[in-house]
């Protein structure tokens, strides 16, 4: 008969648990602390532990080693609320068998139970069984020989913030996929978190000092794309003068992230496929293919099985990259979050106003927002209403109009992401340049958007609409750009036009003209 310890200070869960164990034929005892745990652990053996993360007094994360050691390695199942993704990350390296997210159904853990407890009998009677039971959180004896550190510091440069349920389970299963070397693919919509979850990966894989090497396989020229992810030699085709290191290489002990992967050429289809498989990359021009030592992590927001289906995809190329799939939820899936990002942003884009509490109101104003384009489109939201609002809390009226919803016809990528391109053409970014100014960030999408609508019409060959493409992007931008401005000014002015070019520092007829020339001019 299989005993369980069950550690937790609700004793609505103890109950439950307790219930559950004795339907299943176990028997159970309850411990509401750290200490009784530990007490509990000394005096007699489990088989299995259900260990809640937020204890009084020590925390079950911080006994967990100990009570494996005291209880000759039970399953232990850490059970946690609110965990961030370093405390999911924290449970698996510790040897944890399973993360249940809090509030978790019973006829979950019912399933669980009875996977583990027939493993654990047999481990008593020392059948073969036993031996086979893998436990569910792999790669967790790989790291009990080889444990490494959590760095408190990288984790929290790229945090993922989210306390959902739906993005506990992401983080649950960030933790166990990044114990592996597994190939990961994840999907979500754009600017649902892909770059920034292929990057906590990589930061809590062994392969953490190791390079992350971001590409976009849709911003790729595809004349250069073969040479940008397999290098070349020197000579391989006219005008290459040296040889250059592709992704690969310079991804080497480390990991690259293809974005986008629905966009990689069939051509280089082949290609990406045996050096996965062969873990040996063959530069353009080259007469031999080197083994180079890389994890891969994939992602795309278009449905990559109908891009199989419709054969513009390999299917055995894709039975490989996706060892193990990642789904980001849109943020309309998870509301709950929005405070904690919005609080989030605030801190990254304005620390000195870190300190700024944001209003009821304003942040019902953004849980009411569709967001199409996800966490992207909150944190230039966030932004913008700050910088609309200097001094105080911004209000709802500081927020940005919403996004319109993003038609995303398969082949064509619904945004360029700058930090995934190619290294010598990546413009710099949060991470390179340090703080993002919100009117780069702004511009720079507003280009990407413009040259993906090009994009967009080659690809449908689609005559451009005559009138405002007649234009060329630069008067649009700039039509549009000092619209805003002007409007936004005359605003704060409120319509003073005097005020108003004085602190645009343009002549009163200027922007008089200017706002004629915009139908903007305010009938007398
Ligand atoms: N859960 C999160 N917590 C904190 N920041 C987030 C989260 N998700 C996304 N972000 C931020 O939102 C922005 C967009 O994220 P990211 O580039 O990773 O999205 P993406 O899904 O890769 O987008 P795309 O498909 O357009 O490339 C980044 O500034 C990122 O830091």
């Amino acid at each position: 008969m299989s005993h369980v310890l069950i550690v937790d200070d609700e004793p609505a869960i103890c109950w439950g648990l307790a219930r559950l164990c004795r339907q299943l034929g176990c028997t159970s005892t309850i411990a509401a602390t750290a200490e009784e745990a530990l007490e509990c652990s000394r005096r007699e053996s489990f088989d299995v532990v259900f260990l809640d993360v937020r204890l009084p007094g020590k925390s079950g994360l911080e006994i967990l080693e100990t009570i494996r050691q005291q209880s000759a390695f039970p399953r232990i199942i850490v059970m946690t609320a609110y965990g961030q993704l370093s405390t999911a990350v924290d449970a698996v390296r510790k040897g944890a068998f399973e993360y249940l997210v809090k509030p978790f159904s019973l006829s979950h853990v019912e399933r669980l139970l009875e996977r583990i407890i027939p493993a654990t009998n047999a481990a008593a009677t020392g059948s073969e069984q036993a031996a086979d039971s893998t436990p569910s959180l792999n790669s967790v004896q790989k790291l009990e020989e080889n444990r490494f550190e959590l760095k408190p510091h990288e984790a929290k440069a790229n945090q993922l913030v989210g306390s959902s349920p739906v993005m506990q389970e992401v983080f649950r299963q960030i933790a166990l996929v990044s114990a592996s070397e597994a190939c990961v693919h994840i999907h979500g919509e754009s600017g649902t978190g892909k770059e920034l979850a292929a990057r906590a990966i990589h930061y809590y894989s062994g392969r953490e000092k190791g390079p992350f090497v971001p590409v976009n396989l849709a911003a790729l020229n595809p004349a250069l794309a073969e040479s940008e992810l397999f290098g070349h030699v020197k000579g391989a085709y006219t005008g290459a003068d040296l040889s250059r290191r592709g992704v690969f290489d310079q991804a080497a002990g480390g990991t690259v992230f293809l974005d986008e992967v629905a966009d990689i050429p069939p051509a280089l289809q082949v290609k990406l496929l045996r050096a996965l498989e062969e873990r040996e990359i063959w530069p353009v021009g080259a007469d031999q293919p080197h083994r180079v030592d890389f994890r891969l992590i994939s992602a795309t927001n278009q449905n990559l099985l109908d891009a199989v289906r419709s054969g513009q995809f390999r299917h055995d190329l894709y039975y490989r990259l996706v060892t193990f799939q990642l789904e980001l939820p849109p943020l309309r899936d998870r509301v709950a979050d929005i405070p904690d990002l919005a609080r989030h942003f605030l801190r990254q884009v304005a620390p000195k106003r870190s300190h700024l509490e944001f209003t009821t109101e304003f942040l019902s104003a953004l849980q009411e927002r569709p967001w199409h384009g996800n966490v992207r489109e909150l944190r230039n939201a966030i932004e913008h209403a700050l910088i609309m609002s200097p001094v105080a809390s911004p209000a709802p009226w500081h927020l940005p109009a919403a996004m319109a919803p993003l038609e995303v016809p398969p082949g064509v990528t619904s945004q360029v992401n700058s930090a995934a391109l190619p290294i010598h053409q990546a413009i710099p970014t949060a991470e390179t340049k340090g703080e993002q100014d919100p009117l780069t960030v702004a511009v720079r999408q507003w280009a990407k958007t413009r040259l993906q609508e090009a994009k967009l019409q080659a690809n449908l060959a689609i005559e451009a609409a005559p009138q405002q493409e007649d234009a060329g992007l630069h008067a649009r931008f700039l039509a549009q750009a000092e619209a805003e401005l002007f409007q936004t000014i005359l605003h704060q002015c409120r319509q003073n036009m005097s005020e108003a070019a004085r602190l645009l520092g343009i002549h009163r007829t200027t922007l008089k003209r200017k706002l004629e020339e915009f139908g903007l001019m305010a009938d007398d």
